[in-house]
């Protein structure tokens, strides 16, 4: 019987497995020091471990949605879609964190609730997270962290997902996730991501961003997209051996933002893993620069950030990416703006943005809201007191011309 997973009895090398190649020497290095030299040491190592396997989670689901399972996504009371991959990133993430630092110590906002999952018609999809969730805890080992020692039940899997009503606040510890951001890009096989971030004190100290889609090189990016829509459509579908999609991660103030390959196969999670260090770019022109932006227009104003590109000479056509890829994007320079005007009325959740915000801070990058302001991660659940919208850049330059755009748009917009 395997023993059942004790926090107490977590040993230092459950947590860093350290590579021992010496061309990755230097790397090595540097990243040990990112992870010892913090007080979230272990916060950090188990947020990036459960990132992964959520991500891992994610893709299984994924490809069983594109290869046509429509009964794994339902309709929120905003019509917004939900998926069996919600859920159960939900209750594992949930489900770890308990684990690690203990029920009582951990206060989760998170953004699926056991509503629909709780109706008796219902149940159909809660077997379908129970076995997804179970089948991707069966894998723990592999990223480094202990199985439980019986598959999960139902109730303990709905309760997993129900711990995750913490409103945050600006006092204490909280996680912050997103289990799958960007749904629709999700469930049209396209970009999403799994964001956690841990808050203290109102600030976002750790910041991990799985994008299971997202190639570890720009140029792979149309490539994915083409290839995985051909290969779905075969039978038996080959996608189980794709290879990419990366994890993102940093913590406040170590100046620094790293990326991961994610893992395939029997490859197992070690440290660092190939872990490389991410910069935003350099470019402060322009007319050279890319910005990035929603995919839906229900959730920016298309035709106000068009106006603002043209205004501070923007000629590139954007980029438009589902879900906090954008972050990911704006963080590893293959971007170097990211605009979001939601509609008046629409208030931002703090789960969209604080592990991003944090990736693209320490990768050198600048977030604010339209006044120029930090985002305020200490209000609770929403972004309180947000600037119209949200700008993130790689860098001062074109942040000052992007914020001077913005006015001098404002007030002939209809926003
Ligand atoms: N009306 C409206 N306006 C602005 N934003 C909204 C709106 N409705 C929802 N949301 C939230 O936006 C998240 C998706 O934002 P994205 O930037 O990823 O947009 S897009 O998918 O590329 O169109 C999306 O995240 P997910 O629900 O995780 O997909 C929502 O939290
Ligand atoms: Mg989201």
């Amino acid at each position: 019987m395997r023993p059942r997973l004790n926090p107490t009895h977590m040993t230092y090398h459950h947590k860093i497995l350290l590579e021992t190649k010496a061309s990755q020497a230097c790397r090595q290095n540097e990243h040990k020091h990112l992870m010892e030299d913090d007080k979230y040491v272990k916060e950090f190592d188990v947020a990036v471990r459960a990132v992964h396997m959520a991500c891992s989670l994610c893709q299984r689901v994924q490809v069983g949605l594109v290869t046509d399972c429509t009964d794994l996504v339902k309709s929120k009371d905003d019509d917004s879609p939900v998926t069996v991959a919600d859920w159960s990133v939900q209750a594992t993430i949930s489900w770890i964190l308990s684990e690690f630092f203990g029920v009582q110590n951990v206060s989760i906002v998170a953004e699926e609730d056991v509503q629909t999952l709780s109706k008796s018609e219902s149940a159909g999809l809660l077997a379908a997270v129970v076995k997804t969730v179970n089948d991707c805890l069966a894998e723990a080992p592999k990223f480094g962290i202990p199985n439980p020692e019986n598959d999960l039940g139902n109730s303990q899997i709905l309760e997993a997902i129900s711990r995750c009503n913490s409103k945050g606040g600006s006092s204490g510890r909280h996680w912050v996730l997103d289990p799958v951001d960007g749904t629709l890009g999700f469930v049209r096989g396209d970009q999403y991501a799994v964001a956690l971030a841990l808050i203290e004190d109102g600030k976002a100290v750790l910041g991990v961003l799985g994008c299971p889609n997202y190639p570890m090189k720009k140029e792979w990016l149309n490539y994915h997209h083409q290839c995985y829509q051909t290969l779905s459509k075969s039978s038996p579908s080959p996608l189980g051996i794709w290879k990419e999609g990366c994890v993102m991660y940093a913590r406040k103030g170590s100046g620094k933002a790293w990326m991961q390959p994610l893992m395939h196969g029997n490859e197992k999670l070690e440290w660092p893993n190939s872990a490389q260090l991410i910069q935003v770019s350099s470019i402060d022109d322009p007319s050279l620069a890319t910005f990035c932006e929603p995919v839906e227009k229900a959730n920016t104003n298309h035709s106000f950030t068009t106006g603002v590109a043209h205004n501070m000479g923007l000629r590139k056509r954007p980029l438009r990416v589902y879900s906090m890829v954008k972050y990911a994007a704006i963080a590893r320079g293959d971007a170097e703006i990211f605009m979001k005007f939601s509609t008046s009325g629409y208030k931002e959740k703090i789960w969209d943005h604080a592990a991003g915000v944090v990736i693209v801070e320490e990768a050198g990058g600048v977030v604010t809201d339209a006044g120029g302001r930090p985002l305020d991660f200490s209000r609770g659940v929403y972004l309180e007191g947000l600037d119209r919208g949200i700008i993130a850049c790689s860098g001062a330059t074109l942040h000052e011309k992007i914020i001077g755009a913005v006015y001098a748009s404002w007030d002939s917009s209809n926003l």
